[in-house]
């Protein structure tokens, strides 16, 4: 069991809270300014917050927020968090556009008890993603507790959830990771059987092969979104203009394989719903069809699952006893082709009595969208984190917070 953050006193001490508020953002044309537009990640970490609060500990919030690389942009910064957190919370969360630095320092040494400050995107520094211990240092300077809450990023040995941990002797974890920790660790340790996975989404590097570690433990896998052209393409299917990574292949081919050994059921699209092209700017795509078949025309992309295989899933979902659902089935994003991530919610819904975990920032955007949200078990603020706690792998958010 890990140390908590009830198991060490807090009053008047600076505490670094790290939470996940890698969140969805889009431009309000009204206002010109990015909005949160789902808030689940940010309302996960009221508890933690609130009590932090209670304890009159002084309170600093980190957190990425995408995938910026190093570079400073509008629209990765983290300042729309901090209106809204201070309305949820009920008190002033004041934001400062750094992370690092003399002007940061200032603001930390200044805070009062009770006090919140949200500091700026840490991956705008390059020294995040690379765990620079000079970065960290930075970010643990005039800090006396350090809190890990970011689940969603606990399988990131990054500055901020692993190097600051070496320069701050008190550490611990919040109510978010500990909920998540019991919750996935209970319920997926020995599941009930049937163990459907669905998994969707477009980061198919990294859930190719996590695939190969969940056809140790699934009974059947329902894959979707952009990583089920690879696949298709991998067993000879044309898959036209759609989003696929020639060079995850071979692991596709494994995979394949695996799941034909190990008796496994793999199922993937046997229909799509396809576009000529897709404007993400303008939320268009242009000219939709259904094909009726596996194979998709040269000119044309897969933008979602089709009916026939909306259907198939739908059967293997309501007769299943634990499901896991990670990623959208298509880009769901874009108007006309939410409808195969919307039959999944739908489907999850009709069976009640299974233990169903959703996943993952985009899923959870659609589920909640669905408006089928408190129809699951429980929702996981962990996208990649969640696969890999799944496969057993050793997280280095958590592995940096002692043991009780
Ligand atoms: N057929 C497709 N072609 C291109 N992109 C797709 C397709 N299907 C789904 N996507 C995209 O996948 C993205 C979501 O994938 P992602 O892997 O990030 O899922 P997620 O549920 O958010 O999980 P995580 O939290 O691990 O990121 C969406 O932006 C969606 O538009
Ligand atoms: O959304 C997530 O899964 C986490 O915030 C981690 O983000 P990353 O995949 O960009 O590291």
């Amino acid at each position: 069991m890990k140390i908590s953050i009830r198991d060490i006193p807090l009053k008047g001490k600076r505490v670094l809270v790290r939470v996940d508020y890698n969140v969805p953002l889009e431009l309000d044309k009204a206002t010109n300014s990015y909005v949160v537009t789902d808030q689940t990640r940010i309302l996960e970490t009221l508890d933690t917050l609130k009590y932090l609060i209670d304890q009159d500990a002084k309170i600093i919030l980190i957190s990425h927020l995408g995938r910026p690389k190093g570079k400073k942009n509008t629209k990765e910064s983290l300042a729309p968090v901090a209106p809204l957190l201070s309305g949820l919370l009920g008190t002033k969360v004041k934001f400062i556009g750094d992370c690092i630095g003399p002007e940061v320092d200032k603001e930390k040494e200044s805070l009062k008890e009770g006090e919140v400050l949200l500091l700026e995107n840490t991956r705008f520094y390059a020294g995040e993603e690379k765990n620079d211990p000079e970065f960290a240092k930075a970010l643990a300077s005039h800090i006396d507790v350090y809190v890990n809450d970011a689940f969603g990023s606990a399988h990131r040995a990054h500055a901020s959830t692993e190097g600051v941990c070496h320069f701050i002797k008190q550490k611990a974890i919040g109510f978010l990771m500990e909920k998540e920790l019991k919750y996935l660790g209970e319920e997926l340790k020995d599941p009930q059987r049937p163990f459907v996975v669905i998994l969707g989404g477009a980061k198919v590097s990294d859930k190719i092969e996590v695939i190969n570690k969940l056809l140790e433990k699934a009974d059947c896998l329902l894959i979707g979104g952009a990583m089920a052209y690879t696949f298709l393409l991998t067993m000879g299917h044309k898959v036209g203009k759609s989003l696929v990574e020639t060079d995850k292949k071979a692991v596709a081919q494994e995979a394949l394989e695996k799941a034909k050994e190990r008796k496994v059921k793999f199922l993937l699209p046997i229909d799509h719903l396809v576009a000529e092209s897709i404007d993400f700017e303008q939320r268009i795509a242009k000219t939709l069809e259904f094909t009726a078949a596996i194979d998709i025309p040269e000119q044309r992309l897969g933008v979602d699952i089709g009916p026939q295989t909306m259907e198939a899933y739908r059967k293997e979902i309501i007769t299943a006893k634990t499901l896991l659902w990670n990623g959208p089935m298509g880009i769901f994003e874009i108007p006309g082709c939410e409808k195969g991530t919307f039959s999944i919610a739908k489907s999850i819904a009709e069976n009640p009595s299974a233990v169903s975990i959703v996943a993952g920032g985009d899923s959870i955007k659609a589920l909640h969208r669905s408006g089928l949200s408190d129809r699951v078990s429980f929702i996981s603020t962990g996208g990649g984190a969640t696969l890999d706690f799944l496969k057993g792998k050793v997280l280095p958010g958590i592995e940096s917070i002692p043991d009780k």
